[in-house]
């Protein structure tokens, strides 16, 4: 970043924040190197997931319509189709790879959680099936919001000159060297969390609304027969205005606690209580503390290091350029990093 964040054409922040997204989520879930940011170069998986964005949108609507499954076969090339199974096979590579590398690890991983060293591997067609579902499900929703959130604070960053001074502050006011930057060292800044909690909800992960059947139950006041599938419009919550006032701009400010130097009261009505991201009950994202850990670290590192600009120029809507299928496609957007030395980063802690 440092050597090509700075040039006129910055880079682009979507490929970059994928490679470490996918980096990590790789090596948190089975301890699998895939280099992609030293290498500047997108993996195999990398491009399978990618392309199954549209194929799972596809193939869920041919569930529901299983006339039109011929016609999908028209209108998706080829690569896009044969890019589950891709997955589902690497997924399994991968698996195999890290049984054989049991013990032999660098750091602890999800996957031995689910297979321990001093396990037993199993071996009937089943169970391995179930081991290959958790350990790619494990790595796939460790990538998808995370890449999200990294691509999305950054643009909203640039977008928000004083939000981002305000930042700049508090991660520059706080840690004098960037090796202090750490989960523990970052608790207590609350504009950053204030960011973060923003970005969630104007780039709402999970929009397809999460479905439950009712087992036969009142909810508040309304009962809902058995059998019946609810779900939440999760999006359209987050961007309501009868929760949130200014609900499409960047504003952390009504995140913040009420006592804080930078709360402000405009955003008092806001219903704050009535966003979930990480969503509630038994089924509520089991990977929450890292995902805030890994995404605080990532934005107080890219805050202290960089200053950040939108490259001029460029014809991007973020409202009408994200699309939606079953995750999120992002489009092309180059940013650039300007490195910030010594004397500069002190001026801005001060402010
Ligand atoms: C900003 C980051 C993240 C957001 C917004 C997020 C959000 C969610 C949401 C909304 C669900 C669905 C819960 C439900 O059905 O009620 C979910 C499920 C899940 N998440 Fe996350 N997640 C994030 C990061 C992570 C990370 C880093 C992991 C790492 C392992 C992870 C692992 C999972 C798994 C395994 C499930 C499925 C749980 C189940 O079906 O029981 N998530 N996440």
């Amino acid at each position: 970043m440092r050597t090509y964040g700075g040039q006129n054409g910055g880079v682009e922040l979507k490929t970059w924040t994928d490679w470490l997204a996918l980096d990590i989520a790789a090596d948190l879930a089975y301890n699998r190197q895939l280099h992609q940011v030293k290498s500047m170069k997108s993996s195999d998986l990398l491009d399978s997931i990618n392309g199954v964005n549209f194929f799972g949108t596809m193939n869920q609507i041919m569930k529901k319509f299983p006339l039109l499954t011929p016609l999908m076969f028209l209108v998706i090339p080829v690569s896009v189709i044969r890019s589950l199974p891709r997955v589902l096979s690497l997924n399994s590579k991968e698996v195999q790879a890290r049984i054989e590398r049991r013990g032999k690890t660098e750091h602890l991983d999800y996957f031995e959680q689910l297979c321990p060293e001093d396990g037993v591997v199993p071996t009937d067609k089943k169970r391995r099936a179930h081991l290959e579902q958790v350990a790619g499900q494990l790595m796939l929703a460790g990538f998808d919001p995370i890449a999200n959130q990294f691509y999305s604070t950054i643009y909203f960053l640039t977008q928000e000159p004083q939000v981002f001074s305000l930042l700049k502050k508090e991660v520059r006011g706080t840690f004098k060297n960037y090796d202090d930057i750490n989960p523990d060292g970052l608790v207590p800044l609350k504009f950053l969390h204030a960011c973060l909690q923003e970005t969630l909800r104007l780039h709402t992960n999970a929009s397809f609304g999460m479905p439950r059947i009712s087992p036969g139950a009142k909810v508040d006041g309304t009962y809902i027969p058995k059998g019946v599938v609810c779900q939440i419009a999760n999006f359209a919550a987050a961007h309501s205005p009868r929760y949130f006032k200014e609900p499409r701009r960047y504003q952390p400010q009504r995140w913040l606690p009420s006592t804080h130097p930078h709360y402000d009261q405009a955003f008092r009505h806001d219903h704050l209580k009535g966003f979930w991201p990480f969503s509630q009950g038994p089924r509520m994202c089991p990977g929450r503390e890292s995902a805030w850990v890994q995404t605080k670290l990532f934005i107080a590192k890219v805050v202290w290091n960089f200053d950040l600009e939108m490259v001029p120029g460029q014809d991007y809507d973020w409202e009408r350029d994200m699309k939606h299928y079953s995750m999120w496609q992002k489009p092309d957007l180059f940013v650039k990093f300007i490195p910030v030395q010594g004397e500069k980063r002190r001026e801005v802690s001060d402010l």
